[in-house]
């Protein structure tokens, strides 16, 4: 089966990983790539790592250049994405990186990208109890954020097994690509390298309610989410730290068995021996998302740790890996677990 694939955003951080990825993937056949300011450039000027495309010239973003593929990549600012796809129409798969269709609630929407809601559809990340049987032959992906990826990775195998209280406390460190290419003042070199920084601190980062609803859905009742994010000197990766009260009774043993049992199986969603912690040196390329789990005992807290590398499982592995499913090929086919280090 031959997968001929667009992307759009092809000069930005996430679509330069998907086509990493589509370039090792075996069924892929990459067609239209197109983006904004720099339509009319070769792809090699923005992606110089992907050799093999470096002549291809990037379209500008329009549905006559996307049209005509099997799956369309979205990965486009927010808000740009529900127009490109009303005009796709039915019939191709279309998998969009960016945030319009990932929150079913029109309300966190508008507060929080306060633009009008487009709608909701499936959500990429399979590990999410339900999450893999709606992707199935499904047209339309919406893929998650790349903290919500890390966060509900750690902390879904605790709610689902009704070992945490509905309250969890979350800090999570990222590489400066997840804020994409753009300039912006607080990723200078010199405001970023040494040093570490929080920010859309209280409440305020947009992930929150995406976090909210997925591990709401998985408890069964609402989850509130106290949010940090930071900063970190590095261009790739999320080392997210999650803390949940414990319920009563729980043990680490307990602890231990809902982790193995929620992670059994999974290809990419990999719970560490007992000991290990995950770091994101470990995930650098790779889909995999590397997780530990330790009851704080004196405090009565579950610590839930996850890494990830936020272009990869926290974009376009995860894109990849919902792009299979929804066109009935193995999972984990072009993706794989095995990353670059030191
Ligand atoms: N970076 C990350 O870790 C993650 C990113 N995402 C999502 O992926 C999407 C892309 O992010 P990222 O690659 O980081 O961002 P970048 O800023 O690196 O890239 C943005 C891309 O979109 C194009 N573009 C910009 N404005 C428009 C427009 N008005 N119409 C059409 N194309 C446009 C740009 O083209 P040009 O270069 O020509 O201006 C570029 O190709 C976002 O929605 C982001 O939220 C999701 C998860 C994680
Ligand atoms: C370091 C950094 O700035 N990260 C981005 C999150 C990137 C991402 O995954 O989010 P979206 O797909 O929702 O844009 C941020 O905090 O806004």
């Amino acid at each position: 089966m031959t997968v001929r694939a667009a992307v759009a955003g092809a000069s930005g951080y996430a679509g330069g990983e998907i086509l990493r990825l589509l370039l090792q993937h075996p069924e892929a056949e990459i067609g239209a790539l197109s983006a904004n300011a720099s339509a009319g450039q070769r792809l090699g000027e923005a992606q110089p790592h992907l050799l093999p495309l470096a002549d291809r010239v990037l379209a500008p973003t329009t549905a006559e250049e996307l049209a005509g593929h099997d799956v369309v990549f979205l990965a486009l600012p927010h808000g740009q994405s529900a127009a490109v796809a009303e005009e796709l129409g039915e019939g191709v798969l279309i998998v969009d990186c960016g945030a319009d269709f990932r929150l079913v609630d029109p309300a966190d929407w508008e507060r929080f990208y306060g633009s009008p809601h487009a709608g909701t559809w499936p959500y990429g990340l399979p590990e999410l109890p339900g999450a893999r049987d709606a992707l199935r032959g499904s047209t339309r992906v919406a893929v998650p954020g790349c903290y919500p990826t890390a966060v509900s990775l750690a902390l879904f195998p605790a709610y689902a097994a009704g070992q945490a209280e509905p309250e969890a406390v979350i800090t999570a460190a990222s590489g400066t690509s997840g804020a994409g290419r753009g300039a912006k003042q607080r990723l200078l070199g010199s405001e970023v390298m040494g040093a570490m920084s929080p920010y859309g601190v209280g409440g305020g980062h947009r992930h929150t309610p995406e976090m909210i609803q997925n591990l709401s859905a998985v408890a069964g009742e609402r989850v509130t989410v106290s949010f940090t994010p930071t900063l970190a000197p590095m261009p790739r990766g999320i080392l997210a730290t999650c803390s949940a009260r414990a319920r009563p009774g729980v043990t680490a043993a307990g602890l231990r068995e809902a982790y193995d049992k929620a992670l059994a199986g999974e290809p990419f969603a990999r719970l560490l021996p007992e000991g290990q912690w995950p770091s994101t040196a470990a995930v650098l390329g790779s889909n995999a998302a590397l997780i530990q789990v330790a009851l704080d005992e004196a405090a009565g807290r579950i610590i839930a740790v996850s890494a990830i590398d936020n272009l990869t499982k926290g974009t376009a592995g995860g894109a990849v890996q919902s792009m299979n499913l929804a066109l009935g090929l193995p999972e984990d086919l072009g993706l794989t677990t095995i990353g670059v280090a030191p």
